[in-house]
Parts: structure tokens; C-alpha cells; sequence
């Protein structure tokens, strides 16, 4: 009888711990993941595929604890006994780690180290290996050093997540070379979707894109326009995780489009969408400015396309849509040649003509 695999995810309630759980329920995975306790409801991500423990055939368990409680961590680690574990978890938000940088690097730096040492002791007491993804960050490439970035680019980090982040990286690569651990670091790119957090560049301009169309907002306030990043899908950058951990053996892979684009490039095709004009709606707010920022990020994901077959599906052009569309209708606004949103209330249905 083949043992059934077992993932226990990290950040199960983000953007990809979400996606990620749907792509290895899809393949016949048991999912376990970590969530925190919270006065709010934090698992609006999941609920769609959350079934109830009791159900006879529940696929898709949660486990309270948090990356800075390393005992919580071993003790769920012992429970689940995991095939494969993902590493998602994180104070993710790179202007926030400046504000925050204590908590960040319990979180990103030491969160890993927590895993990793219980995952050592695990393998090391049942001789049973786990494989353990890390979720990397382009954010460690930083300070412009070569064009595009690849494995062998040297980090410059500009911010207290990307410290971390480097940490975490080195640490993976020394628990894999000092104890044989299957351990991988992806290097993700700025990866997207319609679950993105609000809070980050390119779901706060769809989000308030749409709530501008809808009449319910009526300027937007960011910071650095200039900046450029290798916007993908995330959708697609979960499956590269999960490749990673189906090979032979261990290795650190960047995952990227090889596209660059502006935030300025962001606004153009999203306003452009529903025919808006974003200066007419766009306010500088010193706030959202980084003390150090990242100016420019483009990926050469050469070796996961490789070595994985893994490819990005979806063009920047198509992203932006896809997320402005999914925004208006989460506010029951749907575009139409471009040009018409038809708003479809309880009662009846209204037809809004954009502005050319
Ligand atoms: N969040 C935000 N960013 C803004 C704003 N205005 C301009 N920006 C600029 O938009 C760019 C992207 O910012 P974010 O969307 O916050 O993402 P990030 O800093 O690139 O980090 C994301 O990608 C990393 C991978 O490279 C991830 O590791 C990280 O967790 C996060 O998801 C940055 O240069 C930022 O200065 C604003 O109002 N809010």
C-alpha cells in the first residue's frame, strides 16, 4: 500500500498557502497547515476548501501555533508527520518589516531556523525524510548587482524582511550540506492574483480601481511609481514549490517571467481597462516610501524551466485584467468591451457607461 503524502504548510491562509493547498488536494495530498490565532476570522482564503475534521473523508486539517513558538512548531511537526513541508509563513510585507523589524525576523529568520532544527531532529530520531521547501524572495537580491538575477547573483537586501530573508536562504542551504536535509529555496519574484493582500502595490490599485468605478472612492494614495518589478502569477509560482520537492535532489531555483514593468506600467493597464485616466486619480503619499528601496527586479528563471519544466502561463498584460476584473466583481461591477460595467444589484440591473 502506498502511504498517502502529507504536506504541512506554513501561511496556509495567504495567497499561496491557499493556492498551494487547492494544487495538492488536487494531486491526492493530505494538507495540514499552521494558522494563528486571531481575534478575526483570518482563513477567507481557505474556507472554500476546508471541510470539517469530522467528515469521513476531510482532507484538510488546521493546527493552531505560530513560526515564533518553536515547541508548537516540533509538537505539530511530531503530530502530523509530514511528507513534505512548505515554508510560506512570514511577516511578508517588505514597508512594514521597517516598522516591525524585530517581529520580522522572529518570523522569517528564526521561524525557518525553528523548522529546520525540528525537521533535523525528526529525521535524525526516525531516519524518515522530510522534504522542506523555503520560500525565498527576489527582495534579497535588492540593490541592483547584475541583470536579470539569477541563482548565482549576489544578495544586497535593503530592508529588515530581506536580512531575514538571505538568513533563512543560508540557513536551508547549511541544514542541507551539514545534515542532508532535502531542503529547496525557491526565489520567488512578485507573484499576484486576486487573493493578494490589499496592502501590497498591485491589489491595492485593482481594489481601488474598482471601488473609483463603483463610486465609492476617489483618490488613491502610493508612493514610489518608478519602481520596477517581475510581476507573475501566483497560481503558477505555487507549482514550481511543489516541483521543486519531486526532484531527485535539493537545489535553489529562481522562479520569475523575465518581464519587468513599472508600478507606473501597473496603473496605465489597469485604469486603461474600464477607460480611466489614473493622474486623475492617483495622490503621492510619503508614507507608502521605503527608508531603502528596491528599484529594479527582473528574474532568469533559465533553470527552473530546465531542470523542472516549469513555465509561466500568464502575460503581465493578462494578470492586470484578471485581477481588475475579479475586483469589480467582488463589487458586482462586470467590464464590458471596455468601455460599460453592468452593476448588477438585488433588484435590478444598472448599466454604467465609462467615460471614454
Ligand atoms: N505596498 C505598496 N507598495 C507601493 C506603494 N506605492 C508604490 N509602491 C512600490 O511598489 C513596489 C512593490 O511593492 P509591494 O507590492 O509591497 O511588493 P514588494 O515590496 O516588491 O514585496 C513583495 O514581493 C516580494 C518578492 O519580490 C515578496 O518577498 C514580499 O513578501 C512581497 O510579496 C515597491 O517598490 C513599492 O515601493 C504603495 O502604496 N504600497
Amino acid at each position: 500500500m502506498t502511504h498517502r503524502k502529507r504536506a504541512l504548510i506554513t501561511g496556509i491562509t495567504g495567497q499561496d498557502g491557499s493556492y498551494l493547498s487547492e494544487f495538492l488536494l488536487e494531486k491526492g495530498y493530505e494538507v495540514h497547515g499552521i494558522i494563528r490565532r486571531t481575534s478575526t476570522f483570518n482563513t477567507d482564503r481557505i474556507d472554500h476548501i476546508y471541510e470539517d475534521p469530522h467528515t469521513l473523508n476531510a482532507k484538510l486539517f488546521l493546527h493552531y501555533g505560530d513560526l515564533t513558538d518553536a515547541t508548537t512548531l516540533r509538537r505539530v511537526l511530531e503530530e502530523v508527520q509530514p511528507t513534505e513541508v512548505y515554508n510560506l509563513g512570514a511577516q511578508s510585507h517588505v514597508r512594514v518589516s521597517f516598522d516591525s523589524p524585530a517581529y520580522t525576523v522572529d518570523s522569517v529568520a528564526m521561524g525557518t531556523l525553528h523548522l529546520l532544527e525540528a525537521i533535523r531532529d525528526y529525521q535524525h530520531r526516525t531516519d524518515i525524510q522530510i522534504r522542506f521547501y523555503q520560500a525565498g524572495s527576489s527582495e534579497m537580491f535588492g540593490k541592483v548587482q547584475e541583470i536579470p538575477q539569477t541563482e548565482t547573483t549576489p544578495f544586497y537586501p535593503r530592508s529588515p524582511y530581506a536580512c531575514a530573508k538571505v538568513y533563512a536562504h543560508w540557513q536551508t542551504i547549511n541544514y542541507r550540506e551539514a545534515y542532508n536535509l532535502f531542503a529547496c529555496n525557491g526565489i520567488l519574484f512578485n507573484h499576484e492574483s486576486p487573493r493578494r493582500g490589499e496592502t501590497f502595490v498591485t491589489r491595492k490599485i485593482t481594489r481601488a480601481l474598482a471601488r473609483i468605478v463603483a463610486g465609492q472612492q476617489k483618490k488613491l494614495y502610493l508612493g514610489n511609481l518608478d519602481t520596477k518589478r517581475d510581476w507573475g502569477y501566483a497560481k503558477d509560482y505555487v507549482k514550481a514549490m511543489w516541483l521543486m520537492l519531486q526532484q531527485d535532489a535539493p537545489d535553489d531555483y529562481v522562479v520569475a517571467t523575465g518581464e519587468t514593468h513599472s508600478v507606473k506600467e501597473f496603473l496605465e493597464i489597469a485604469f486603461g481597462y474600464v477607460n480611466l485616466d489614473w493622474h486623475e486619480y492617483v495622490a503621492f503619499d510619503e508614507r507608502y516610501l521605503r527608508p531603502a528601496e528596491v528599484d529594479l527586479l527582473i528574474g532568469d528563471a533559465s533553470k527552473a524551466k530546465q531542470l523542472l519544466d516549469w513555465q509561466p502561463s500568464v502575460s503581465f498584460e493578462t494578470l492586470v485584467h484578471l485581477m481588475v476584473e475579479a475586483d469589480l466583481k467582488g463589487l458586482g461591477l462586470i467590464p464590458l468591451n471596455g468601455h460599460t460595467v453592468q452593476l448588477v444589484t438585488d433588484t435590478a440591473t444598472v448599466r454604467h457607461t465609462m467615460p471614454m
